[in-house]
C-alpha cells in the first residue's frame, strides 16, 4: 500500500519542484535558432558562437564570434526578437565579435535635472541615466549634435536642459543663436539672456539670423589662419557659440509652399552645412533638432558633418535611420525622455527633465551669484585705479 502510494508522490513532488529558469544566453541562443540566425556549411548549420560571458553590479555581457557571412546586420533584425524573448531592453556592438549587453536594472521613468549635473567651466552636458551612470556630452570633443523625435517626446525639454547645462557651466564664456522655428514659442521666452545673442522665428529671421554667423565665421576663419590655429580647443580662446535649431524642418525648402520662403530656405539649409562643415575647429556648435526625421528635413552637408546623434521615440524605422543611420529609435517605449544616444556606440537614456520655471530659478541665482563676484571684481578695480589715480597724482 505504501509502495503504491509513493509513486504519485514521487510524481507529485517532481512537478512541484521548479524548473530551472532558463538563462538569458540560453535563452539568446534558442532565439538564434529558431530564427535561423546561421549559415549552412555543408549539411551543418552554424551559429553565432557564445565566447565569453561577464556578470558584474551593472550588467551581463554575452560575446559571440559570427561565422563568416552573417554581419552586425542581423542583429538589426533580431534586436526587438530578442528584447520581447528575454523581456528586457538590450544594448550590443559589432567590433569584430557581437557583444551583447544586458543590463540588470531598469531606467526610471523620469528624473530631474539637479544642481550636481553641473560640470563647470566644462563644456560637457548631462544627456540622460543610463544603467551605468549619467552619461554626458562634452561638446568640445564633439562640436555639433543631431536630434530627432516625434512630436511630445522630449526634444524641447532635453534642448533646454542643455542650454541650462551650458549657461550653469559657462556663463561667461557661451553665447547662443536660436532659431526657434516653432514661432518662437518655446525659446523666445530666453531672449532677454545677455548670452541670448538672436532668436529667430520663422524663415525669414533665421536667414537673417544665419547670414550674420556665415559673415562672422568668415572673420574667424581668418583670424585663425593669421594665427596658425587650427582648432579652438587649442587654443586660449575660451568663447563657444552655440547655434540650437528646433524645427529643423520648417528650413526645407521641400517642405515649403511659399515660392520666396523657398529661396531663403535653401539660404539656410547652406549656411547651416557650412556652420556644420567648418565651425566646429572655429568654435561653433550646431544642435539640429526635427520631429520631422526625413532626408529632406535634415540637409545632408548638415548631417554627414555630425557625429552625435539623439533619438527620441520615433514611429517608423525610416526616421530611425536618419537621425541613427540605423533603426532602433522605433521599439523606444513610449516613454516622454527615454532616447538613444549615439557616438562610438549607442546608449540608451533617460533625459532628465527640467522645467522652465527652474531654468528661470537656476538663472537667476546665476546672475545674483555673477553680480556678487563681478562687484567683488570691481571693488579691486577700485582700489587699483586709486592706487593708479595716487600715482598720477604724485608730486
Ligand atoms: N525628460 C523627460 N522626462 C519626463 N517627461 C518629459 C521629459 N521630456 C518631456 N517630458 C514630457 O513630455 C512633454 C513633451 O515634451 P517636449 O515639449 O519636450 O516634446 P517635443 O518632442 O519637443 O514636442 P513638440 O515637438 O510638440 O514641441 C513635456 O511637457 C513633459 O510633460
Amino acid at each position: 500500500m505504501i509502495e503504491w502510494l509513493a509513486l504519485p508522490a514521487l510524481i507529485t513532488g517532481a512537478a512541484l519542484i521548479p524548473k530551472k529558469k532558463m538563462d538569458e544566453a540560453k535563452k539568446i541562443d534558442e532565439i538564434f535558432k529558431n530564427r535561423g540566425v546561421c549559415i549552412r556549411k555543408g549539411d551543418n548549420l552554424i551559429y553565432p558562437k557564445l565566447i565569453e560571458k561577464h556578470n558584474n553590479d551593472d550588467k551581463l555581457t554575452l560575446i559571440y564570434s559570427l561565422p563568416l557571412g552573417i554581419g552586425s546586420d542581423i542583429m538589426e533584425k533580431a534586436e526587438k526578437i530578442i528584447e520581447d524573448g528575454i523581456n528586457r531592453k538590450i544594448e550590443w556592438e559589432f567590433d569584430g565579435v557581437l557583444k551583447i549587453y544586458i543590463y540588470h536594472h531598469n531606467l526610471p521613468e523620469k528624473w530631474n535635472y539637479s544642481n550636481d549635473l553641473i560640470h563647470k567651466d566644462t563644456w560637457e552636458v548631462p544627456i540622460g541615466k543610463h544603467p551605468a551612470g549619467t552619461i554626458f556630452h562634452d561638446f568640445d570633443k564633439y562640436p555639433h549634435m543631431l536630434t530627432g523625435g516625434t512630436t511630445r517626446f522630449g526634444k524641447t525639454v532635453f534642448l533646454k536642459g542643455m542650454l541650462n547645462s551650458l549657461m550653469m557651466n559657462q556663463f561667461e564664456d557661451v553665447e547662443f543663436y536660436i532659431l526657434d522655428l516653432k514661432a518662437g514659442l518655446e525659446f523666445y521666452k530666453y531672449k532677454s539672456l545677455p548670452q541670448v545673442k538672436e532668436v529667430a522665428c520663422d524663415v525669414y529671421e533665421a536667414a537673417e539670423v544665419l547670414n550674420q554667423i556665415v559673415e562672422d565665421l568668415k572673420q574667424r576663419e581668418m583670424e585663425f589662419r593669421i594665427n596658425g590655429y587650427t582648432n579652438i580647443v587649442d587654443t586660449n580662446i575660451k568663447k563657444r557659440t552655440f547655434v540650437i535649431v528646433d524645427e529643423g524642418a520648417e528650413l526645407s525648402p521641400d517642405l515649403l509652399a511659399n515660392k520666396q520662403a523657398k529661396q531663403y530656405a535653401h539660404f539656410c539649409q547652406a549656411a547651416l552645412g557650412e556652420i556644420a562643415r567648418i565651425g566646429g575647429g572655429l568654435g561653433y556648435r550646431l544642435i539640429f533638432a526635427t520631429q520631422y526625421p526625413t532626408k529632406v528635413a535634415v540637409p545632408m552637408q548638415v548631417k554627414m558633418n555630425i557625429v552625435t546623434r539623439i533619438a527620441f521615440t520615433i514611429p517608423e524605422q525610416l526616421g530611425s535611420r536618419v537621425i541613427l543611420d540605423e533603426p532602433g529609435a522605433e521599439n523606444l517605449p513610449a516613454l516622454p525622455g527615454r532616447a538613444i544616444y549615439k557616438v562610438e556606440k549607442k546608449r540608451i537614456v533617460q533625459v532628465p527633465y527640467i522645467t522652465d520655471k527652474q531654468m528661470f530659478k537656476m538663472m537667476e541665482e546665476k546672475y545674483n551669484e555673477s553680480r556678487t563676484s563681478r562687484d567683488i571684481v570691481n571693488d579691486n578695480r577700485q582700489d587699483e585705479s586709486d592706487n593708479h589715480k595716487t600715482i598720477n597724482e604724485g608730486p
